[in-house]
């Protein structure tokens, strides 16, 4: 069981020198004195908004990792927010990859390439979601993410993003949910990508009636996505649902997200978010594709891997080439 927790500095680098010399700051008082892009430079994508997270994301990876220190009550991340069913059948095809099929048959295929399971379970979210909203409440810069809209609820969750989610404990589970579930998982459901899927990315979203509402038909850059609902049993929506469409069979196949479920699609198949008219949406959107962000094209590569290979761990260094 592999997690990859990105160093976090801890010896006695927390405090700085501030302009003035002779006050010392710790990383975290820092990073909450930022003087913040304006949300119509980040809209309009202004360079300086790209320098700001370039030129902090260390000063911010520090800030994160002494916040998480000096909260005493944040809830644990933990397996126990995987559903139970899925949990049981993925631990055991790790120890013994020949089960796979069991893993395989808790996915039931909406659309081609396009597949829908329970990812974690409803009446553990209310874990995550509380860890979600201390971050948001922690004061410190966070980044959104903005390359198909700008979405201001939402925080890039990858290393590889500048102002990234750079917690320690959210760290070492978004890896786990990477490296334990989606990579096997994806491998499993989708020929050829074995190979397309060393590379991590991911973010977080929010749509509310007043905020972002929706999002155009688009594709992914990556190889797989992995699309996963945080909202709490009984917090409810209406609109939103996600199309995902078929241009091959002419078809169209509308989801509604439901708590913990999630969908696993080829990036390339087309997708749109529909307005959202009540209620809030919660999703944490991860990707996989290859260094170099190559993605598979077209059958043939990689397409004879047994389920020992896909029950392995990948040892790709990231890129830190961030995609948005
Ligand atoms: O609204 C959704 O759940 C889909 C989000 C999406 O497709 C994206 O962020 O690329
Ligand atoms: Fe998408």
């Amino acid at each position: 069981m592999d997690t990859i927790i990105r160093p976090t500095s801890t010896q006695d680098t927390q405090h700085y020198s501030d302009h003035d010399g002779d006050t010392q700051q710790s990383a975290l008082q820092q990073a909450r004195n930022l003087p913040l892009p304006s949300k119509s430079d980040m809209l309009r994508r202004a360079a300086s908004v790209e320098h700001f997270w370039h030129q902090n994301s260390q000063l911010l990876e520090q800030a994160w990792a002494e916040w998480e220190t000096t909260e005493h009550d944040l809830p644990v991340l933990d397996d126990s927010l995987f559903d139970p069913t899925l949990r049981d059948v993925v631990t055991q095809a790790w120890r013994t990859p020949s089960t796979e099929t069991a893993v395989k048959n808790l996915w039931q295929e909406i659309l081609p390439d396009v597949y829908q399971g329970q990812l974690f379970d409803p009446a553990q979210l209310s874990t995550l979601r509380r860890y979600l909203q201390a971050i948001a409440d922690a004061n410190i810069p966070i980044r959104p993410p903005y390359g198909i809209a700008l979405n201001s609820n939402g925080a890039m969750l990858d290393a590889r993003s500048s102002g990234y989610l750079a917690t320690p404990n959210f760290q070492a589970f978004y890896h786990r949910v990477m490296n334990q579930y989606m990579r096997p998982i994806a491998r499993l459901l989708f020929a050829n990508v074995y190979g397309y899927d060393t590379q991590t990315f991911g973010f977080s979203i929010q749509y509310q009636p007043t905020g972002d509402t929706s999002l155009q038909l688009h594709t992914d850059a990556s190889a797989v996505t992995m699309n996963i609902n945080l909202n709490l049993p009984g917090e409810d929506f209406t609109g939103s649902e996600v199309d995902f469409v078929d241009r091959h069979l002419g078809q169209t196949k509308r989801a509604i997200f439901k708590p913990g479920m999630a969908i696993i699609h080829r990036g390339s198949v087309p997708h749109a978010a529909h307005p959202i008219t009540s209620g809030k949406r919660t999703n944490m959107v991860l990707w996989l594709y290859g260094d170099n962000m190559q993605v598979p094209r077209g059958v043939g590569l990689n397409s004879h891997i047994d389920a020992n290979q896909r029950w392995t761990d990948t040892h790709s260094q990231p890129d830190n080439f961030a995609p948005f």
